[in-house]
């Protein structure tokens, strides 16, 4: 099955290999990676492209006393079938299996752990200002892409790398992509640059005159030649972005092929200060589909690695949410709708296609898109902003400072909140209702499906004021349950009376909480099921009735048990001296690992099963 693949377990075993070996090694690898994330899921696309990169650095550096950090990580798996996790792909991102992410318990060579974009550069001048202070000797290589460097963080590392003037070496991956098309003015120089290269240009004449004459040879020395001039004078090419904060630009760089990474990362290790190689490379390269689909291919389930993704028939959560802000766009000329590099994962792609004009792709930058969402507001426009709620993360604190205090119509549509299974503790949105808790002035709602989502929706659209609805990651569901009315801002509803015991669940948990009553009924536990539909304002009336009518109140949310929805609860029934007894049912305070999101709900006790037996110890 492969010529090299096999006696690749460790970096010291591609030293000794010839770039054609190394050349054929990649094919290998290639062919290792579809085959195996295939099976498991996975990022591709970004992974195909990177193979010789990752095969010339592993080639140049000493992993682990030169650090290697990459950024996002999506892109590691490559390093990781270098550095001896080869034989685990198979468990790649199951639980109690190999991160998607590099991991630095699961390996030396993993430097440091990354999942959020723009951060791999903060980290290396973290690293290589601390080996000076320490006076030791080893390089530093941040590893991040074109869609990635768009992040403010990464701006912000540039500038204080000029300035410090430290020795690190920056590859800037780029391939023209983030997770879809990639946008911005940076990314448009940087494919200017690209287009007008001398690499392009030459390779353009040698195709041109080599096809017309048969002067091929001539001509091929020639452009190899003024190709070796980057690479052989290493005289650093005119590019003002970076030039002008003092950081040495190398590019473009064909980052396919190895011999000139090899030759070009050995020269770039000699440099003295901050360098930056600007590679192309080709997202999805060497898999036709991803190759064609860079964007589909970028994250993917199980697929057939003949036939590719094939689309499925089930509607994702996302894609309600784009259709129906879609609908209610027809009638409200002041939406606007704004993603932080999300469209297809947050379903604003649907948005874009049918209002061009009121979309915004604002690029990874997820603070400046909550600000310029304020800003839209200010003008009296009605913003949704949608956001992975841990890439919300990024923009807390603009949400409490331009958004909040004035009250600014902005609209969050948190999306992924929750667990989100495979991409693990980078990754949960197991944050959001406890970092919104404490903030005033802000509505904050969870549906029980995507039926009420679509109902919170158009409540949303009434209200003029800071407002956030957080659902989870997956498919669209319906679970034709209580009432699908129009909903008053504060109200929860009672799906189901019981007695003894209230059990109050927020959003996607309503769901876990009526599969645990059909438990919990064979052992004649009958409780009444609450759908707590806003985080707050907290229903007081109903909150008051059920501390007087039941000795047992039971909260679950999905979301960490510190400040969240039960600790909104206990605090209402600590303000009002009610006797209850109360159970939080939440995520424990610690950090949860990848795996499928079953298990996950398994293991941190949110599974109906889970929930059915915490009732009955009670
Ligand atoms: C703060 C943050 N926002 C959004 C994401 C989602 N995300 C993961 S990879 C990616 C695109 C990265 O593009 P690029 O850096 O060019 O890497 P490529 O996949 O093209 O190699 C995005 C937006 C993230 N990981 N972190
Ligand atoms: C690496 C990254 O941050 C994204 O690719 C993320 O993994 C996408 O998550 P979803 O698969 O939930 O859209
Ligand atoms: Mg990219």
């Amino acid at each position: 099955m492969y010529k090299y693949l096999d006696k690749v377990n460790c970096p010291e075993d591609i030293k000794n290999m010839t770039n054609e070996e190394l050349d054929i090694l990649a094919k290998d690898i290639r062919k290792f990676l579809v085959k195996s994330v295939s099976k498991t899921g996975g990022h591709l696309a970004s992974n195909l492209g990177v193979v010789e990169l990752t095969l010339a650095l592993h080639k140049v550096f000493e992993s682990p006393k030169d650090k290697i950090v990459w950024d996002v990580g999506h892109q590691s798996y490559v390093h990781k079938i270098l550095t001896g996790r080869k034989d685990s792909f198979e468990t790649l991102r199951q639980f109690e299996g190999l991160s998607g992410f590099p991991k630095e318990i699961e390996s030396p060579h993993d430097i440091f752990d990354t999942g959020h974009s723009s951060t791999s550069i903060s980290v290396g001048l973290g690293i290589a200002c601390a080996r000076d202070i320490k006076k030791e000797k080893f390089d530093v290589v941040s590893v991040i892409g074109d869609g990635s460097i768009t992040g403010g963080m990464a701006l912000e590392a540039l500038n204080n790398l000029g300035y410090l003037n430290t020795d690190m070496i920056i590859i800037l991956n780029d391939n023209e992509m983030s997770i879809d098309k990639n946008v911005g003015a940076m990314s448009r120089h940087l494919s200017s640059i690209i287009r007008n290269s001398t690499m392009n240009k030459v390779k353009d004449e040698v195709e041109k005159i080599f096809t017309v004459t048969s002067a091929g040879n001539l001509i091929y020395k020639t452009a190899s030649k003024v190709k070796d001039s980057i690479v052989s004078q290493f005289t650093p090419q005119q590019c003002e972005l970076f030039e002008s904060m003092g950081i040495k630009y190398y590019g473009p760089i064909d980052g396919h092929n190895i011999k000139e990474l090899i030759e070009i990362l050995n020269k770039a290790k000699k440099k003295r200060g901050p360098v930056l190689l600007h590679v192309i490379t080709k997202k999805g390269k060497g898999y036709k589909y991803a190759e064609e689909h860079p964007d589909k291919y970028h994250g993917v389930s199980k697929f057939d690695i003949k036939e590719g993704i094939q689309p499925s028939n089930s509607k994702s959560i996302s894609v309600a949410v784009g259709e129906k802000l879609v609908q209610m766009s027809a009638k409200d000329d002041k939406i606007v709708a704004i993603t932080a590099a999300m469209p297809s994962g947050t379903g604003l792609d649907l948005f874009q296609r049918a209002y061009p004009e009121r979309y915004y792709d604002v690029g990874i930058a997820e603070q400046h898109a909550v600000t310029f969402s304020a800003g839209l507001a200010k003008e009296g426009m009605k913003p949704y902003f949608a956001v992975y709620s841990t890439f919300l993360q990024r923009g807390y604190d603009q949400i409490i400072h331009d958004v909040c205090i004035t009250k600014k119509n902005v609209t969050f549509l948190i999306d992924r909140a929750g667990l989100v299974g495979n991409d693990g503790e980078t990754h949960h949105g197991m944050f959001d209702l406890s970092y919104l808790n404490i903030v005033p002035n802000i509505t904050v709602m969870a549906p029980k499906d995507t039926q009420e989502l679509e109902l919170m929706l158009e409540l949303s659209a009434e209200l003029n004021e800071p407002v956030a609805i957080r659902y989870p990651r997956g498919n669209a569901y319906y679970l034709n349950k209580g009432e699908y009315k129009k909903i008053e801002v504060g109200k929860y509803e009672i799906i189901e009376e019981g007695k003894d015991i209230a059990i109050l669940a927020i959003g996607n948990m309503v769901k876990h909480a009526l599969e645990a009553k059909e438990m919990l009924l064979e052992d004649n536990i009958n409780p009444t099921i609450i759908n707590a539909r806003f985080l707050k304002p907290m229903d007081e009336k109903l909150l008051h009735e059920l501390c007087t009518k039941y000795k047992t109140i039971v909260t679950i949310e999905d979301n960490i048990i510190s400040g969240g929805f039960g600790s909104r609860i206990n605090n209402f029934i600590i303000d009002n001296n009610y006797n209850v007894k109360v159970e939080n049912i939440a995520v424990s305070e610690k950090f949860i690992d990848h795996g499928n999101i079953d298990s996950l709900y398994e293991a941190v006790g949110l599974s109906s099963k889970c929930i059915a037996s915490k009732i009955k110890k009670i």
